[in-house]
Formats: structure tokens, sequence, C-alpha cells
């Protein structure tokens, strides 16, 4: 009983990792091939039904991803939060795992280096107020694929999900979660583990 158990649960693990992997592969070439002008289109879309949300009025404590050009452009949000005076955390990561930190004013943001999957983060040098000591009332999450009922698929590494685990052991209220997506991003079916936490709204154009 133990053994079937124990045998089946390493198969039905390692056959998610590979429908995750084909999956996060096919959504990856759509994002790719779409040009910079649709890219810029749709992130102004989803950019505008952000600013309408309560939760983004509301919100004085956020999170957001510093955009690569296949997620939509986060920019115009960041220059947003800082305009109506909000505390904007980054997240920071390395091997060890993920942390967000406090970033300034767009002048901070201009100078920040680059990790080796080019993304803008501060460096582990900076001293820098972390989230989980003032707490996050909204997380801006990226990732590659999303359902309309908000399951996420992200890059593989983990790195939100496990953030999202310690967040939740650490305070009792919970943020709201909002990913913004390429509609090609959107699909009925993504694959999930238990691990995996739901994300409350899907913002995406069309
Ligand atoms: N703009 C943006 N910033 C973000 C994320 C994101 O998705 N978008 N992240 C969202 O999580 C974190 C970074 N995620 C990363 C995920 C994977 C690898 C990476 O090196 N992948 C290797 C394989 C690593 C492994 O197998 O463990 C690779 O693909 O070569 C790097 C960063 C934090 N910052
Ligand atoms: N809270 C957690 N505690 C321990 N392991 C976790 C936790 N969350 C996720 N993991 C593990 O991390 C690995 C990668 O997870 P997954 O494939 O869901 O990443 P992802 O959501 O695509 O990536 P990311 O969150 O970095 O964008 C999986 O093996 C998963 O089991």
């Amino acid at each position: 009983m133990m053994n079937s158990f124990r045998f089946r649960s390493i198969f039905t693990m390692s056959n998610i990792k590979e429908i995750k992997a084909a999956v996060r592969d096919e959504i990856s070439k759509k994002v790719a091939n779409l040009s910079a002008e649709e890219r810029n289109r749709q992130s102004e879309i989803v950019k505008r039904k952000l600013f309408d949300l309560p939760a983004f009025k509301n919100a004085k404590h956020v999170s957001i991803y510093l955009s690569l050009d296949t997620e939509i452009n986060t920019e115009p949000i960041l220059r947003k939060l800082f305009e109506d005076g909000k505390r904007c955390f980054v997240p920071r990561y390395r091997k060890a795992g993920m942390e967000m930190v406090e970033l300034h004013s767009m002048d901070d943001w201009n100078t920040l280096p680059v990790t080796k999957w080019n993304i803008k983060q501060p460096s582990f040098k900076d001293q820098r107020a972390d989230a989980l000591d003032l707490g996050l009332d909204l997380i801006i999450v990226p990732g590659v694929a999303f359902s309309p009922t908000g399951n996420r698929l992200g890059h593989g590494a983990g790195y939100y999900d496990k953030y999202l685990s310690k967040i939740s052991k650490q305070f009792d209220k919970f943020p709201i979660l909002i990913a913004p997506a390429f509609k090609e991003q959107v699909i009925d079916n993504v694959p999930t583990e238990e691990t995996d936490h739901k994300i409350d709204v899907i913002l995406h154009a069309d």
C-alpha cells in the first residue's frame, strides 16, 4: 500500500513537470512572436484596467515585478505608484530564494543593475526595507501562462510560490494577487501542483 502510493506520487510529479515545461515553451514562443507594437498595445489596455481596480487604488504597499520585453510592461505602473505616493517593493532573487525590497523613485529604477536573466534588481549589497517587515496589500505577479480561474504557471524556479507561502505563514491578512497578461498567455488549462498559489485577478487585453 505504502509503496504503491509512493510510486504513484513520484510518477505524477515527474509527469506534471514535463507538462509544465511543454506549456511554458509553447506560450513563451507565442509571446516572443508578438511585435513590439502589439505588446505595447496590450500593455496599455492592461495598465488602464489595473488603474481602475479598487484593489489597486486602495493599496498602500505594493510589490511589482520589473518587466522584461516578454512581459506586460510594468514601467508606467511603477511610475503611477510613485506618483500616488505608495511604497513599492520589487523582487530580488538568488539561488537561496527571493525577497521583496523597497524601490524609492524612478531615479532609483534607472540605476539598477541587471541579473543574468536581464532583470533589473537592486544589488544584494544595498540595504533596503524588506516587505516582510512592513506587510503588503497587493502583489503584481509575473508569469508565463494563466487560466481565467486564476491558475498560474511561472518560469519554473518556484520563487513566487515559495514567497507567497512565506507571507501566508507570517501575516493574517494575505495580499491581493493580480497578474497582468498578454491575451496569448491566457489558456483554459494551466497545469498546477499543490504548492501553486491562485491569482485573484488575471488582467488581459480584449
Ligand atoms: N520581471 C520578472 N522578474 C522576476 C521574475 C519574473 O518572472 N519576471 N521572477 C519570477 O519568478 C523572479 C526571477 N525568476 C527566475 C526564474 C528562473 C531563473 C533561471 O535562472 N532559470 C534557469 C533555470 C534555473 C533552474 O532550473 O533552477 C534557466 O532557465 O536557465 C531566473 C530567474 C524574480 N524576478
Ligand atoms: N511553498 C513551497 N515550498 C516548497 N517548494 C515549493 C513551494 N512552492 C513551489 N515549490 C517548488 O518549486 C518548484 C518550481 O515550482 P513551479 O514549477 O510551480 O514554479 P513556477 O511557479 O513556474 O515559477 P515562479 O514562481 O518562480 O515564477 C517545484 O518543484 C515546486 O514543488
